[in-house]
């Protein structure tokens, strides 16, 4: 049982981060892992919200991926993965929007306009948010974001509203794509000059040994980064998540963090307490 006394520990030892980051932009990337289970998703819209609360402009980017494994499964189509990106044709790509603009969006839109209404959901194609180039034609329609219309989302912000972004973009005609969520939120954070990226990811950070959870690396640079996966010591997933990280702090975000999104309140510890969880990524100059 927590005591008095450490309750208002606690609450001094947040309030010079509170006031560090009253004002700034911080992207939280959430996967599709950590969205499997409903109360974690009601437990993330509460810790979303009181960033909202204490006056800093939270954009929160969501994945999906085992949930679009899941529907096209349903349809019989099987799953297709190049270094971690799905092989998007147009059936696929139609599956991907139903899912993510469609159901986790709305899902996670509701969960925090269940406490107080101030989520707005948007899709990378509305309004041209996110602006793509295929990345390879042997992946179909999968978009590498080339523009960010970072405007949009200051204005929500300014309106006090949370966006909540699915990143299914468009190119110049119009033409949806599927955007690695990871990748478009990192595109995001540069744009809106972030603060801070935050993944919530389904493993406790980046791993030594993926298969030993206690191996995790705490902090490493963009260089050393990009190092890993160069000799190949990430796989899958960890690829996209890895390089989004190096991106972003070459990009000008103050830092990148991969946490695990399965614990509970991860992100208030990450931010608001003296304790650094899972891994962060920072720039050369070792800040
Ligand atoms: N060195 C590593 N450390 C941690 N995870 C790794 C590593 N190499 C590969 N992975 C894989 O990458 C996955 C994380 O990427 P992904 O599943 O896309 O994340 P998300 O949970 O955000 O959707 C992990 O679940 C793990 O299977
Ligand atoms: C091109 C590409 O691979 N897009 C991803 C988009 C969703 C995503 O990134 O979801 P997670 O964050 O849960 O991995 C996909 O289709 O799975």
């Amino acid at each position: 049982m927590i005591t008095t006394n450490e309750t208002a520990r606690i609450l001094i030892e947040a309030l010079p981060y509170i006031r560090n980051f009253t004002g700034k932009t911080i992207v939280v990337k959430v996967g599709g892992v950590p969205m499997t289970d409903p109360a974690r998703m009601r437990s993330l819209a509460k810790d979303i919200l009181l960033l909202h609360s204490v006056g800093i402009r939270p954009v929160l980017v969501h994945g999906g991926g085992p949930q679009i494994d899941v529907e096209m499964a349903k349809s019989g189509i099987e799953v297709k993965r190049v270094e971690g990106l799905r092989v998007t044709d147009a059936e696929v790509l139609d599956i991907v929007r139903m899912v993510l603009v469609g159901k986790t969006n709305r899902d996670l839109v509701a969960a925090i306009n269940a406490l107080e209404p101030v989520a707005i959901g948007v899709a990378g194609e509305d309004g041209r948010l996110l602006e793509v180039e295929p990345i390879d034609e042997r992946l179909g329609f999968v978009g590498k974001v080339t523009k960010v219309r970072g405007a949009l989302l200051h204005d929500f912000h300014d309106d006090g509203l949370i966006p909540i972004v699915s990143t299914v973009g468009a190119d110049v005609t119009a033409q949806p794509y599927n955007i690695n969520a990871d990748d478009a939120a990192r595109a995001i954070a540069v744009a809106m000059g972030a603060e801070k990226i935050i993944y919530l990811t389904g493993t406790p950070g980046l791993l030594e040994d993926p298969s030993d959870p206690s191996s995790l690396v705490h902090r490493l640079t963009a260089t050393e980064a990009r190092d890993r996966i160069a000799d190949e010591s990430v796989t899958g997933g960890m690829i996209p998540k890895l390089l989004a990280c190096a991106e972003a702090v070459e990009g000008g975000v103050g830092s990148a963090h991969m946490i695990d999104g399965r614990t509970e309140h991860a992100i208030l510890v990450e931010l608001f307490t003296d304790e650094g969880i899972g891994t962060m990524v920072i720039g050369e100059s070792g800040q």
